[in-house]
């Protein structure tokens, strides 16, 4: 018997004007990115500069295509149409050159957690080219500056959700990267651990490297970031300075007014007035 196979799903056409060349200087230029997962589109020509040296937000709904717009722009996921670079390399021509100036924090990948969190650090120095005595002194850093020193004997996969994005963390970060990306890197992350990390990340972008992280959290992308871009469905619904984005408002203000979806009148009737 004969089988015929459904045809390959094609990836959604890029509409709209063409897009100018990458920015080299900046840290990362995103090149209108597309990418379809069956019928969804994820990411509709997503356009960005993160310039060097900037400390840059990236802020979304649920399902906005920030992780998928990020991992795009690491080398995790190959877009269907568009191109990243990084500080002036093709992400995907030249993908090793690109790819170590790259420290990824990306969200959901599972680590090999059978590892203990120090094994795993210095696991992920030795595979980015650094001699044993450097990965050595930089995994006793790092354990320190993620309060990690107390479990570093323990298994990866009987770490809290807080520490094993703190032990990912360090990995990202143990080959001196000049750009950080980072996909939520404080979810679950306790208060005093989330200050530490942004004075780290603070010092890190004050001697040149440069930041991106996701995050829902606003006032702190506020506080924190010197850029930020606003997703929603796929595209750019803002990006350039904070001051610029927010306007006269609060971000958490412009963002609510860019991407709406707040749910007005009583809703879940049902739930008040439980008679159990
Ligand atoms: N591997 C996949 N297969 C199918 N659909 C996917 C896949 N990855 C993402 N999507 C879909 O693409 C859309 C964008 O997802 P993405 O994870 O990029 O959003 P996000 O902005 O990071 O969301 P969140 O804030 O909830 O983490 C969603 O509708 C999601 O369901």
């Amino acid at each position: 018997m004969i089988t015929l196979s459904a045809p390959a799903p094609q990836p959604a056409t890029p509409q709209g004007p063409p897009v100018p060349p990458p920015d080299l200087s900046a840290a990362l230029s995103l090149r209108g990115l597309w990418k379809r997962f069956g019928e969804k589109i994820a990411v509709a020509g997503i356009s960005l500069d993160v310039p060097a040296g900037s400390f840059y937000g990236l802020v979304g709904p649920n399902g906005a295509g920030k992780t998928t717009t990020l991992s795009m722009a690491t080398g995790l996921l190959r877009p269907d149409f568009g191109s990243a670079s990084v500080l002036g390399t093709d992400l995907w021509s030249d993908t090793v050159t690109a790819k170590r100036r790259l420290g990824v924090l990306p969200d959901g990948v599972r680590l090999f957690d059978r590892l203990t969190g120090a094994q795993l650090i210095t696991y992920a120095g030795l595979l980015r080219g650094l001699d044993r005595d450097t990965v050595a002194e930089r995994t006793e850093d790092l354990l320190r500056a993620m309060d990690l020193v107390a479990d570093r004997d323990t298994f990866v996969v009987d770490y809290s959700a807080g520490m094993t994005k703190k032990v990912a963390l360090a990995s990202a970060m143990i080959h001196a990267p000049r750009v950080l990306v980072l996909d939520e890197p404080f979810e679950a992350v306790d208060p005093v651990s989330a200050a530490n990390i942004r004075d780290i990340l603070h010092a890190y972008v004050a001697d040149g490297g440069t930041v991106v992280v996701s995050s829902h959290v606003m006032d702190l992308v506020q506080r924190m970031c010197s850029h930020v871009a606003i997703v929603g469905g796929g595209h750019v619904l803002a990006a350039g300075t904070v001051d610029e984005v927010r306007g006269e408002q609060t971000l958490e203000d412009r963002f609510v007014d860019l991407v709406g979806g707040r749910k007005e009148g009583e809703g879940l009737a049902w739930l008040r007035s439980s008679s159990v």
